[in-house]
């Protein structure tokens, strides 16, 4: 049935068909991406090597070739013995030096074990004192290596007997398909092992290499063999099994880093999820601690210092970000939509475990991914920005602030602010249009969640600076945010590289400019650590902003490979 005519007239073979692919793609593809992945595709030189093998082995298959004989081993040694001592000739003695050979008895043997089509492996006879009640016992015989079988064991506590406890999904054990969970141990090599703690079990099997033999009752009926759906998550906290005393088997555990992305093997387990790296070549999983035992044990551990405690703690910090005031302020004027309130610290859904992700590349035409950028006063988030859009100012954008102040001779309404009456200005906070508010000397100053909706519908990427405790706000399908968290460097460097540089200068405030006081960088540095400890798992990048050109330099590539490569994102941003 051949997809495509080739137009020879006669049934292609596979690799005709492949090598005639691109060219007859090409009317029907209209996307000039499209079809360039479909040439590299079907052009790659492994895949055409592999359908050449691919057809080798059909036409041999479809020869049938049949030995000539059965035992060529047998053959080989009659004729040694028949010609030992018999003559003296040469071509006798290179004969039977040929034959004597190890590599060709070899082959010869492996010749008779193709040609008696001899490839299951000899199984050990049966041990004769089976009970004739215990006709459910399975004998099973298992080849170990270097790895690890892939399954625990535990006790039962009401009947005592050793259960096969988890079979670790790609391991050993699972690729065999003969131990199964619920199945009930009875000896290895031979050796009882009612009488035996697990942690005796486990040393039998260590210290064995090669093959060896189990003794089993099967157990019901494991109903996890209906096969589930592939998930993936994102690591949203580091875990070495090595710290863990609560995991059953150390060695089984996995460990990963915050932002590792993980497939999910099993969720059989309501404490012990079995999980394996994204893009792993090796099969095997290891144990992760569930979301809800991880949930759970977190929920004793409260935070030692959170950012709002830091904040009433200091003497100056971060006032509104400059996104909507363009100007730093004290800090007790800002206001939030959504500030934290203390419970919300420590609410569950704030625990950070795993989040379901997807893969997502924008395509052609989508808005883009809101871009927002964190972290202290004066590290230089206006800075990047300010790099940024005059890098490219018909691709990138600010938010325009609102403000209910009046408005000022030189300035032109929505473009330094919009202008709104103090009125209007409550009403809209009444109706959650701020992502962030806040009051200065009697006048409200916010941004508006329209005014990123307006710069992302014009198709640019909206560039936007807000307190970390908001991200989880903007963390919608809608604007699907990209947290870059800007981090200073150390305080040495601070003193180094911000010896020119003042904080701030403000349309609104030309008058509180000064330069860095060795208690600012200190100050930004602890706002940092505060702040990563609190969110961290919710930045997508960190980038340190010692050098100035090459921390923009990072931060332009990011952004390049965000509106062009496949990214996670969560999976509930896929679904508005
Ligand atoms: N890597 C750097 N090296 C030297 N100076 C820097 C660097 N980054 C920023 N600066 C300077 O530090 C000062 C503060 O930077 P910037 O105004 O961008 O901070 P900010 O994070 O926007 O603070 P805020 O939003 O709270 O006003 C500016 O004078 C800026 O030029």
């Amino acid at each position: 049935m051949p997809a495509l005519a080739t137009g020879t007239g006669h049934e292609p073979g596979l690799y005709e068909l492949l090598a005639a692919l691109p060219s007859q793609l090409q009317p029907h593809v209209n996307c000039s991406e499209d079809n360039t992945f479909l040439q590299d595709m079907f052009g790659e030189r492994s895949l055409h090597s592999l359908v050449k093998i691919h057809e080798r082995l059909q036409h041999y298959e479809e020869s049938k070739p049949a030995p000539v004989l059965e035992g060529a081993a047998p053959l080989a040694r009659d004729v040694s013995d028949e010609l030992e001592g018999k003559s003296a000739s040469q071509d006798v003695k290179e004969l039977l030096k040929l034959l004597a050979n190890p590599h060709v008895k070899s082959l010869l043997s492996v010749h008779d074990a193709v040609a008696q089509k001899k490839y299951d492996p000899e199984l050990p006879p049966l041990p004769e004192d089976i009970d004739d009640d215990e006709d459910s016992v399975k004998i099973i015989r298992l080849v170990k290596n270097k790895e690890p079988l892939g399954a625990t064991i535990r006790r039962d506590e009401s009947t005592g007997a050793i259960i096969v406890a988890r079979i670790m999904k790609g391991g050993p054990a699972d690729r065999s398909g003969l131990i199964h969970v619920g199945d009930e141990l009875k000896e290895v090599n031979g050796i009882p092992v009612d009488d035996k703690k697990p942690e005796e079990i486990i040393r039998i099997l260590a210290q064995s290499q090669g093959a060896i033999t189990f003794k089993v009752v099967p157990g019901a009926k494991d109903e996890a063999s209906i096969k589930e759906p592939q998930m993936f998550v994102k690591a949203l906290f580091d875990y070495d099994p090595k710290d863990d005393n609560t995991i059953p088997c150390k060695e089984a555990g996995l460990a990963f880093k915050k932002g590792c992305i993980l497939q999910i093997m099993s969720q059989d387990d309501a404490t012990w999820w079995q999980a394996k790296h994204e893009g792993d070549t090796n099969p095997r999983a290891g144990l992760i601690p569930s979301k809800q035992f991880q949930e759970r044990r977190l929920a004793f551990q409260q935070p030692v210092t959170t950012l709002s405690s830091l904040r009433r703690s200091t003497r100056r910090s971060s006032g509104f970000r400059r996104s909507f005031r363009l100007s730093r302020r004290d800090r007790k004027t800002t206001k939030s939509m959504y500030e934290a309130k203390k419970s919300e610290m420590y609410d569950m859904a704030d625990v950070p475990t795993y989040e379901e992700v997807v893969p997502y590349r924008r395509q052609r035409g989508d808005k883009h991914r809101l871009v927002v950028l964190v972290g202290p006063t004066g590290v230089g988030l206006s800075e990047l920005k300010k790099k940024l859009l005059i890098s490219d100012p018909q691709h990138f954008s600010v938010t325009i602030p609102h403000t209910s102040r009046p408005k000022k001779n030189q300035e032109t309404d929505g473009v330094d602010y919009h202008f709104i009456s103090k009125q209007l200005f409550e009403t809209d906070i009444q109706n959650n249009k701020f992502i962030e508010h806040g009051e200065y000397k009697g006048n409200f100053y916010g941004t508006s969640l329209d005014s990123i909706r307006s710069i992302l519908s014009k198709k640019k990427v909206c560039l936007l600076d807000v307190q970390p405790h908001l991200i989880k706000h903007l963390r919608t399908a809608e604007f699907k945010p990209f947290v870059v968290f800007v981090k200073p460097p150390t305080v040495d460097r601070l003193r180094e590289t911000r010896k020119k540089p003042q904080i701030i200068s403000g349309k609104d405030d030309k008058d509180s400019t000064k330069p860095f006081t060795e208690e600012d960088f200190q100050e930004m540095v602890n706002t940092a650590q505060t702040m990563e400890t609190q969110y961290s798992h919710l930045f997508e990048m960190v980038i340190v902003n010692d050098n100035l050109d090459v921390a923009f330099s990072e931060l332009q590539l990011a952004l390049k490979k965000v509106e062009t490569e496949t990214h996670w994102i969560p999976v509930s941003w896929t679904h508005s």
